[in-house]
């Protein structure tokens, strides 16, 4: 993999537009396997989580290629033709979201237990569940998937345990096409969720209270598809850019996003006396003042998000005081803290908890992603050490920032690939 190397110390400053999010992408991706004719989506970034995640539907059988810079026409088969292949799954988590529209669509599915990054051990417990609630039957053989519907899929009412993201999403897509109406209750209400609810309308589906804790959806036929459909912004790369310009002190106006779903950051940064300013959709974040030492704990949304949490304890790194860090989404989402202190962080990690004392300043180092948010976490600390920073394993980063060097080179910082 290559190395991305920052020389640090600049402030950020400068206006960027925010790409459409990784995590929409992904499932709306997916979701065009409910459809019956083509399907134009748009705001669609050209990261590599999204390549991957094309090469996965070709191989199944769709017609896929970008039609611009952003926008992408996808043709979903009429029949599927394989498995999805592991080469392809392992490298993306979110190809578990193919099961519910195969197993909706085709009444079969299979598809490689998926890989990701190794943030935890992400058991995949609530998807069966709901999916076997619609009457799929469900195994896994040899490393894979392997699910059968026989007929159609039933409503049914489904209660997660935890409102999961990819389970609420599984369940959300094969009831689209099951007969009769299904409840999720204790649903995610992510901001993703209520985007793939929204494209699922739009090509006809029935779906009602994503966004709430129950969501509703009566079973249709089919999915027409035939429309056009834009992704909303990527809030985890608007939220690594807005803690990257308070991190360096800087003055950075950022466009294209929907200030909303950054309020948990928003509200965390100006109670670290970041000023941040909001407008329709736009976001200006301002650092002139020392910051204020913070504690934050991860949640489901409208809670901090997990994937915001690493690039935050890199800008904690350098303030004054004690911050509280505590993940409670992902286990193993503290690896990033033993690259930190090769940089001169003081973190002490106990289980679900990091403690944080604030140092002067960090210092260039030799570091390595250990997943994409602790990559980013890494860029953040780069932009903020004094001297050369040289993060390895830059893969993980380009699974979910597209042009970042270009991004960040345009708000005036020193970066480039090795
Ligand atoms: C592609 C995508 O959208 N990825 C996002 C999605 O991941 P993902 O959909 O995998 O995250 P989930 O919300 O499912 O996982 C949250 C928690 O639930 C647990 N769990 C999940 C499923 C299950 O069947 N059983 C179970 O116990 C997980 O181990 C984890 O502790 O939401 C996460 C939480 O916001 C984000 O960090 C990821 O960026
Ligand atoms: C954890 C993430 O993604 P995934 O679920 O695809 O691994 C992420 O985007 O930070």
């Amino acid at each position: 993999m290559d190395s991305i190397v920052i020389a640090g110390g600049r402030p950020l400053r400068g206006r960027l537009k925010i790409c459409g999010a990784k995590n929409a992408s992904l499932a709306v991706l997916c979701a065009t396997f409910l459809c019956k004719n083509e399907v134009v989506l748009e705001n669609i970034p050209n990261i590599s989580d999204v390549r991957f995640m094309l090469g996965i539907i070709k191989s199944l059988g769709a017609s896929a290629g970008w039609d611009g810079p952003d926008t992408l026409r996808v043709t979903p088969p009429e029949q599927v033709n394989d498995e999805a292949p592991y080469q392809l799954v392992k490298k993306l988590r979110a190809s578990n979201l193919l099961l519910g529209p195969l197993l909706a669509r085709f009444s079969e599915a299979e598809v490689a237990l998926p890989g990701g990054c190794n943030i935890g051990i992400r058991p995949m417990d609530l998807h069966f569940k709901g999916l076997s609630g619609l009457g799929a039957e469900l195994s896994l053989e040899h490393g894979c998937i392997r699910g059968n519907a026989p007929g159609r899929l039933r409503g049914a009412r489904v209660y997660l345990d935890f409102p999961s993201v990819g389970a609420t999403e599984n369940i959300m897509m094969a009831a689209c096409l099951a007969e009769g109406q299904t409840l999720i209750e204790n649903a995610a209400k992510e901001p993703e969720i209520v985007d793939l609810a929204n494209f699922l309308n739009t090509m006809g589906a029935k779906v009602r209270g994503a966004g709430t804790d129950v969501i509703k959806i009566d079973g249709v036929p089919f999915l027409e598809g035939g429309a056009r459909y834009s992704v909303i912004p990527d809030r985890i790369e608007a939220g690594t850019f807005m803690v990257a310009a308070a991190a360096t002190g800087g003055d950075v106006v950022l466009e294209n996003l929907i200030p909303i779903h950054l309020q948990p950051l928003t509200a965390k940064l100006r109670e670290a006396r970041v000023e941040v300013y909001e407008e329709e959709d736009t976001i200006r974040v301002c650092a002139n003042q020392p910051l204020r030492s913070i504690d934050i704990k991860t949640m489901p949304y409208p809670g901090f998000p997990t994937d915001l949490q690493s690039q935050l304890m890199a800008m904690l790194s350098t303030v004054p005081g004690t911050s509280v860090v505590v993940e409670n989404i992902f286990e193993n989402r503290f690896m990033v803290a033993d690259e930190l202190k090769r940089m001169g962080a003081r973190i002490k990690v106990e289980g679900r908890m990091a403690v944080i004392e604030g140092v002067p300043s960090l210092q260039g180092a030799q570091v390595k992603a250990t997943d994409l948010r602790a990559g980013a976490a890494l860029i953040v600390a780069g932009l903020m050490a004094n001297g050369e920073t040289e993060i390895g394993n830059a893969g993980y980063i380009d699974r979910g920032y597209y042009d970042l060097e270009k991004k960040l080179t345009s708000l005036g910082a020193t970066i480039w690939r090795k």
